[in-house]
């Protein structure tokens, strides 16, 4: 016996419009019951790659396939109807004219009595029972969105491919309906891919994360290794703001006001920038007996003046100048942390959470005898 094939597979998936490449050699699978967010700034193929799954248009190369069939190549694309998929966009797109029995059953070519218990079922996951026979428009926008996610539901497709399907919510009310939408795709066991522009979206409902630039998927992971070990600074700056520390290569490392990093793989004089997060920072006050402790976790401790400090939530931002090289590093503390302008405070980095990547326009990169060479320790 084989292995079960993914659910939904993308194989070499490329898309041209007008000579432009829009979804460029894209390659994903999904696992039943699995939530894969493709997640992406506006305009870098996602809602393509999202139509070439359901069907509504053909890659211009590569391979669709669903339950290890296939459903679409160079030369063959089934439509939607043919491939059981769901579909919900951003509008919703409720039918008007039919009330919210009429919307979920629209799809089920099934006997009616089965069809009304499905209905009935549906409604009660999504917690609308007794909503049988109002109509969209006496419908709030959550209730809008949770009839169109029991319509898609309805007919059980083996993939669900949802584009943006939060986005017309409020904030508040949106938190509620994402959870309690994942709650039932879970309980469905339906494969979903869900296109989404929005990190903290990908981070909550995603089992894996694809992440998108200029047609390309450029890592795929599970949120936390996404959020954690960033395949370079765009990866890294797309989910938080981040630090940049400028450098560059002197017998393997990079020196910075935060002592010495590593810098596997790359030669002498290549330029090289540290990323870390503002929330990675740990900060000490000054003290009569002179710098706190040099730590492996945390290396060596560097002073700032505080340039301004602002409570921003549940959190504070504060940024300093660096008295070393001027340089202007942010800063998020938990709770209120306001310290005046001009304060001295001594900052450390978690270096388990710094990243060296080489600067963009890098030429000077790897050589195979750099990149297995032993590392000096920092
Ligand atoms: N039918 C089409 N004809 C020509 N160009 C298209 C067509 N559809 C999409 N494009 C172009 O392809 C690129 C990717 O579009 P797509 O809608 O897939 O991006 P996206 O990542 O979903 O963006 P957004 O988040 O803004 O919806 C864009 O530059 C868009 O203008």
């Amino acid at each position: 016996m084989g292995l079960t094939p993914p659910r939904l597979e993308l194989e070499h998936v490329s898309r041209v419009y007008d000579g432009q490449r829009v979804v460029d050699d894209v390659s994903l699978s999904l696992a039943p019951g699995q939530v894969t967010c493709l997640l992406g700034p506006s305009g870098c193929g996602k809602s393509t790659t999202l139509r070439i799954a359901a069907g509504v248009e053909g890659p211009s190369s590569g391979v669709v396939r669903i339950d290890g069939q296939v459903v679409a190549d160079g030369t063959l694309t089934l439509p939607p109807e043919q491939r059981n998929v769901g579909l919900m966009f951003q509008d919703f797109a409720l039918f008007p004219h039919l009330d919210v029995a009429g919307n979920i059953a629209f799809g089920l070519s099934v006997p009616k009595a089965e069809k009304a218990a499905r209905v009935r079922d549906l409604l009660t996951r999504v917690g609308l029972t007794g909503y049988e026979r109002k109509y969209p428009h006496q419908l709030s926008g959550g209730e809008q969105q949770r009839v169109a996610l029991a319509r898609a539901l309805a007919p059980r497709p083996r993939v669900l491919l949802m584009d943006e399907p939060f986005s017309g919510l409020d904030n508040r009310l949106r938190d509620d309906v994402r959870d309690a939408t994942l709650d039932i795709l879970k309980e469905e066991g339906t494969a979903v891919l869900l296109v989404t522009h929005e990190p903290e979206e990908a981070m909550r409902m995603a089992d894996q994360i694809a992440l998108m630039r200029a047609g390309r998927i450029v890592q795929v992971g599970a949120p936390y290794n996404i959020y954690n070990t960033p395949v370079d600074k765009d990866a890294a700056g797309f989910f938080s703001d981040i630090n940049v520390l400028h450098s560059s290569v002197k017998d393997r490392q990079a020196s910075t006001p935060f002592g010495r990093f590593l810098t596997p793989g790359l030669v002498d004089d290549a330029d090289v920038e540290i990323i870390f997060r503002p929330q990675h920072l740990h900060l000490d006050f000054d003290r009569k007996d002179g710098p706190p402790r040099e730590t492996p976790e945390r290396g060596s401790p560097a002073r700032g003046h505080v340039l301004r400090a602002r409570f921003i939530g549940n959190q504070s931002l504060v940024e300093f100048e660096m008295e070393q090289d001027r340089s202007v590093i942010r800063a998020t503390i938990p709770g209120v942390f306001l310290p005046p302008k001009g304060t001295p405070l001594w900052l450390s980095l978690r270096r388990d959470r710094c990243f060296v990547f080489p600067c963009a326009h890098q030429t000077k990169v790897s050589s195979p005898f750099e990149r297995d060479y032993p590392p000096h320790s920092a």
